[in-house]
């Protein structure tokens, strides 16, 4: 991101005369009336100007019309070729040019306006990520601390110091915490814990102690390997694993031989409860909803309620400990929490929030809209970029990341399609595999080499999205391009940048999406694309707490943009000075200034070019950044490309004379 800005936004460089021009005159043409009537005339110019281009080209397709009918249109195309010579010659000023038959396309003629946003003022609500308390003031067994200690576990997390003590006495829980507060381990200790306890020791023919529920394939594995490290010191324990897209087979002759804590997908579990003899859940003792908010939203609300009735036992002396845990507070998390918790405890790790909701005790429709927790060390932006500049903006906006940091820089792009993830990967790989230029300072495809582009969605096939995920996982710089099976839960460290190139909507899910950075403490940034007439949806987040700096993107550096609109108009000048024996191939008329402004950079032909004034900031902003100016001697030597640099007498005497 090369600028940030509360005031300002600018994507590509707008030459509209509000921006850089004073009104003139000679700008607003030779239309004479009253308002209304100047813009009547010229909607009527202009539909007539269309019209007789949309008929030329049915004149082209079809040869064969009568003679009145051509003569007609034909003098509707000189009609409309007036129109376009007088519009052209009035806005590229000295320079002359001849009737154009070009048809300016709205692609370039059509920029929306931004439009003004209601902000509101928003009181964020505060998490502090860590206590003060640490992992060794914990009731644990030793060998469990020195383990939690050598992983780099030292101090605990807020939800994991307020957590720990009410699950380790056995009481269900519903725990609510802001993304990356290390809600995983807060849960996985107690259970540890507590099975390591059990004596005899446990075996893995006892089958599930524990059933943790996931909602997505990659979660699972990330739990289950945090279990894994956990019971290092107590090798007895066995943790394993159930999830779509893994072979039944094997999973079947997984759970004959043993699994002791059990992490799975909804959808799996249900269908081994139903078609698999050896899986016993009569012996689970503790059941983990973890991401409840996502279970629900993925419409697995049926499945969760068939585990429960599957594991629920008539004798309340048997009750298995039952553990909630989501990152934002829903009416169906409530629904969830009444079906399956009994007399739970409350666990809400903003200070704020536990005083509200203890109160209430039920969260509504309402009140849920205010318990969003936003990290302390996220940093938000959105940006408005017209439809048309969303694909160079985003590549921009990358590739700057890229240029712009000497250290490594993990992001992941969130789209609302797997074709629209398939497709950016595609072309981002294609880009990062080109390599065609060894000019350091040109902008082209090489600067997306050595760019590391990875890709999740729901249309991979498992081995694939393990594969891609552990690789982005360990990666230390790279683009994950991913749809929302990414957003929940996922630990991707390092993560510096989520860019939401679409949203969903749902404040919860952009909670979820930028909870993938700014874990534990760390610092992260996330970017919004937002389109001109999407802004609405700042006021939205602004009315559930989250607050985001408008920001600038700018395909080009803002010096460059200076440079661009004079290299426009000199290119506009010098290509009218070609020799008339070759008027025939290089004429104005051919150029499109609508395309020719985007081979510039710039968002539109500057219209108002001569017979105007560029704003005195403008001016001099424009000096400031031109090279300084040589000495004339320097000049003179270079003056000529062929020049070998040697100062010649002759050259000498010009200089006096241009002295005097
Ligand atoms: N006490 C701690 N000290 C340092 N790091 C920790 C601590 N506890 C957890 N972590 C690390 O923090 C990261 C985030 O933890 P975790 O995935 O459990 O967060 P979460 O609250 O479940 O997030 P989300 O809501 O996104 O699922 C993990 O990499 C974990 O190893």
């Amino acid at each position: 991101m090369t600028q940030e800005t509360e005031d300002d936004i600018q994507l590509n460089i707008n030459t509209g005369g509000d921006n850089l021009f004073l009104e003139t005159k000679e700008r607003r043409g030779p239309i004479k009336g009253n308002r209304s009537q100047r813009i009547k005339a010229r909607r009527t110019v202009n539909l007539k100007a269309n019209r007789a281009s949309e008929k030329k080209h049915l004149e082209h397709d079809h040869p064969a019309g009568s003679e009145q009918k051509t003569k007609v249109i034909s003098q509707e195309v000189k009609f409309a070729e007036k129109q376009h010579y007088r519009h052209t010659h009035q806005t590229v000023g000295k320079t002359d040019i001849p009737p154009s038959t070009g048809f300016i396309s709205s692609l370039f003629r059509n920029n929306p306006e931004i439009p003004k946003m209601d902000r509101i003022k928003v009181d964020t609500m505060m998490e502090e990520v860590f206590s003060a308390e640490f992992v060794q003031d914990l009731p644990l067994h030793p060998f469990m601390i020195s383990s939690l200690t050598q992983q780099g576990f030292k101090q605990l997390t807020t939800v994991q110091m307020m957590a720990i003590p009410h699950l380790l006495l056995g009481k269900d829980a519903l725990i609510k915490s802001q993304t990356g507060s290390g809600k995983t381990l807060a849960f996985s200790i107690p259970i540890v814990h507590r099975l390591q306890e059990i004596t005899p020791h446990i075996k893995r023919t006892d089958g599930p102690l524990a059933v943790i529920i996931v909602p997505t394939r990659e979660l699972a594995l990330q739990s289950f390997e945090t279990f894994q490290k956990l019971v290092k010191p107590f090798s007895w324990i066995v943790p394993g694993y159930l999830m779509g897209g893994e072979k039944r087979k094997a999973e079947k002759a997984r759970i004959r031989k043993g699994i002791n804590i059990l992490v799975c997908t909804p959808g799996r579990l249900i269908d081994h409860i139903q078609h698999t003899n050896s899986l016993a859940l009569d012996k689970v003792k503790y059941l983990v909803l973890d991401e409840a908010d996502r279970l629900l939203d993925l419409g697995y609300e049926k499945d969760v309620s068939q585990i429960i009735a599957a594991l629920h036992k008539p004798d309340p002396q048997e009750h298995h400990q039952t553990v909630l845990i989501s990152a934002t507070l829903t009416p169906g998390v409530e629904r969830l929490a009444g079906m399956s918790l009994q007399n739970p405890e409350r666990i809400y790790a903003s200070p704020e929030e536990n005083n509200r909701n203890k109160k209430d005790d039920f969260v509504t429709q309402d009140s849920a809209k205010s318990d969003f927790v936003i990290p302390v060390n996220l940093k938000q932006h959105f940006v408005i970029t017209p439809c048309k500049l969303r694909l160079v903006t985003l590549l921009s906006f990358i590739l700057g990341e890229k240029k712009s940091k000497k250290k490594p820089c993990k992001m992941v792009v969130f789209f609302s399609t797997q074709d629209s993830v398939q497709f950016h990967y595609k072309l981002l790989k294609f880009l990062s595999s080109t390599k065609n230029s060894n000019d350091k300072d040109d902008i082209n495809v090489d600067d997306f080499s050595q760019l590391q582009i990875f890709q999740l969605h729901g249309q991979m096939d498992q081995k694939e999205r393990t594969t891609e995920f552990q690789k982005f996982s360990k990666t230390r710089s790279g683009v994950l391009l991913c749809t929302d099976v990414a957003s929940r839960g996922l630990d991707l460290p390092n993560v510096e940048w989520i860019v939401q190139y679409t949203t969903l909507g749902s404040t919860t899910d952009y909670i979820h999406r930028v909870g993938r950075t700014a874990r534990v403490g760390s610092m992260g940034n996330a970017l919004l694309f937002l389109m001109p007439s999407e802004t609405g949806y700042i006021k939205v987040l602004n009315e559930n707490k989250i607050r985001q700096k408008k920001s600038l993107i700018n395909t080009i550096p803002y010096k460059t943009f200076l440079f661009s609109f004079l290299a426009f108009q000199s290119f506009v000048r010098a290509y009218s000075t070609y020799p008339s024996s070759l008027k025939s191939i290089f004429h104005v008329k051919n150029l499109h200034l609508g395309h020719l402004a985007k081979s510039f950079a710039l968002r539109d032909a500057p219209s108002h070019m001569s017979g105007v004034q560029l704003k005195p900031s403008v001016k001099r902003k424009i000096h400031q950044d031109r090279p300084q100016a040589q000495s004339k001697k320097k000049r003179m030597q270079e003056m000529s490309e062929f020049s070998g640099g040697i100062v010649t007498s002759s050259m000498k005497r010009k200089g006096k004379k241009m002295k005097k």
